[in-house]
């Protein structure tokens, strides 16, 4: 099958790849010059487990190619994928504006019958933008094609793309129409091989269940941060509660780790943009606004702990932080908890000396240039630097080497052994036995005499 994905971004470019590499012809679509001549030599814009190879491989076969040029790629395409951005509008909802963009292009650029898939996760309704749109392009070219707009919403996660993609757990398809589906069916057999992944539905019920997903989970995190802020207060373990409720297979392991706010670019925006739909229907969003409000208070914990312990006023205190991007396995920092925990510490007049495995060039990117240049925040070359002279270490992203630290060293090189965890990664009496103080999150602080 011969497909365009226009937008190559974090799923634009793994949906790409992976559908090459499961025998499609693909075509990747941007209209950031840069980005494409960097991905025509191999080179990625974004850094995600598995996807170079796949990248270069399928470049390799022929079966993978790049350009900005719609009007080239749109010659006998059959399945036209839009996964553009859709960012948060002014009153929360998502702007669809690059979505718009795109569906115009493919009206004028289109050249028979096609399929078009928003793989941009979009609110209810927007297939029949879409389908306006383009036919609104049609028109003026004075053409008549027929085409069929498809919801197929996408649920990969970042740092995990590439297994979420060619193993979903599920494959939500809405189509109205069955020659839409049926392509669509045949597009998605290779993932189906032993167990049928595919729910088809009508466009807007898949078009919900994107949000609806999304919101659950962010519903999950909130909920157990607000848990683990109680348990604090009770001398409870939320760790011990975490695993207590986990194990009834209705509320199961997975998304009730607590921390220090979900980050990334979706959860956030998806939650805000349901809100703002939901109070257009007149439904009052209680459940969701409290979701949000808890994750905003939640990205000001770590930030109170530290002042709870060390003063509000943190002038000439350095601390070392652990991790920048949203979570392990990516250099994605949009939303981020470590970038309300940095604000927090340099207004109240403290130094941060950060370090991410992968995320520094991001950082050096995005993070306000006030900051860099103030000195105040420094970007470490290793985790092991950060922590020279700091008063505390203070953990936010939980990557792989993060997990077991030389903690002899690390005693040796901050100047208070104290550890701020905010992904309740250590165990309190381990760290307790190698003289620090530990304070994590929904679990009372442990120092060295309590062993
Ligand atoms: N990042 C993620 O893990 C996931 C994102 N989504 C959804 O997928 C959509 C895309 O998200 P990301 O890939 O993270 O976005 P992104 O911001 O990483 O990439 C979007 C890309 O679209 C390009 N673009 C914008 N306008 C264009 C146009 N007119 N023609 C061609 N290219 C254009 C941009 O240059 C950029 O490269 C969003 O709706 C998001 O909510 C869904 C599931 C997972
Ligand atoms: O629509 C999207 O963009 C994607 O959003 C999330 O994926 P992602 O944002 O990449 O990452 P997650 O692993 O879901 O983590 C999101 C945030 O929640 C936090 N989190 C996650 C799980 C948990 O138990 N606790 C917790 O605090 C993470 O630290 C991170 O900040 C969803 O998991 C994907 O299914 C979805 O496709």
């Amino acid at each position: 099958m011969k497909l365009t994905i226009i937008g190559t971004g974090y799923v634009g470019l793994v949906t790409g790849a992976c559908f090459a590499e499961m025998g499609s012809r693909v075509t990747c679509v941007d209209i950031d010059t840069a980005k494409i001549e960097n991905l025509k030599k191999g080179i990625l814009p974004i850094y995600e487990p598995g996807l170079e190879r796949i990248v270069q491989e399928n470049m390799a076969d022929g079966t993978l190619q790049f350009t900005t040029r719609l009007e080239d790629a749109a010659r006998d395409c059959q399945i036209f994928f839009i996964a553009v951005g859709t960012p948060p509008g002014e009153d929360g909802s998502a702007d669809l504006q690059y979505v718009r963009r795109v569906a115009a292009r493919i009206g004028q650029c289109m050249t028979d019958y096609a399929v078009i898939v928003d793989k941009s996760t979009v609110p209810v309704g927007t297939a029949d933008q879409v389908a306006e749109v383009v036919q609104e392009a049609l028109d003026t070219r004075g053409i008549d094609l027929e085409f069929d707009v498809v919801s197929n919403p996408e649920f990969l996660k970042e740092g995990a793309a590439i297994q979420d993609f060619l193993k979903p757990d599920r494959i939500i398809v809405g189509a109205n129409s069955e020659r839409a589906a049926k392509i669509m069916t045949r597009l998605y057999a290779p993932f189906s091989m032993n167990r049928d992944k595919m729910i088809l539905m009508n466009v807007r019920d898949a078009e919900m269940t994107k949000y609806a997903a999304n919101a659950m989970l962010a519903t999950k995190i909130s909920f157990m941060n607000e848990i683990a802020n109680i348990c604090e207060h009770l001398g409870v373990d939320v760790e011990n509660v975490r695993k207590g409720i986990g194990s009834d297979s209705r509320i199961g392991y997975s998304f009730i780790y607590p921390g220090a706010g979900y980050g990334g670019s979706c959860f956030p925006k998806d939650v805000k943009a349901l809100i703002k739909t939901s109070k257009d229907t007149g439904v009052d969003p209680a459940v969701l606004a409290a979701v949000e409000n808890r994750n905003n208070l939640q990205k000001k914990v770590l930030a109170e702990k530290i002042k709870a312990r060390l003063g509000t006023d943190l002038s000439g205190r350095r601390f070392a932080l652990w991790g920048l991007a949203f979570k392990p396995g990516t250099d994605d920092m949009r939303e981020a908890a470590s970038i309300v925990l940095i604000d927090n510490l340099l207004a109240a007049g403290a130094i941060v000396c950060a370090y991410d495995p992968v995320a520094m060039a991001q950082a050096a990117r995005e993070l306000p240039e006030a900051w860099l240049e103030s000195s105040r925040l420094i970007l470490a070359n290793d985790q092991y630097q950060a922590l020279e002279n700091a008063d505390a270490m203070i953990l936010v992203t939980e990557w792989k080497t993060f997990r077991r630290p030389d903690f002899k060293r690390m005693g040796q090189l901050l100047n208070q052994k104290i550890i701020f965890d905010g992904r309740n990664q250590y165990d309190p009496e381990e760290v307790a036995e190698f003289g620090f103080e530990y304070h994590g999150i929904g679990r009372e602080a442990f120092h060295p005499a309590d062993l």
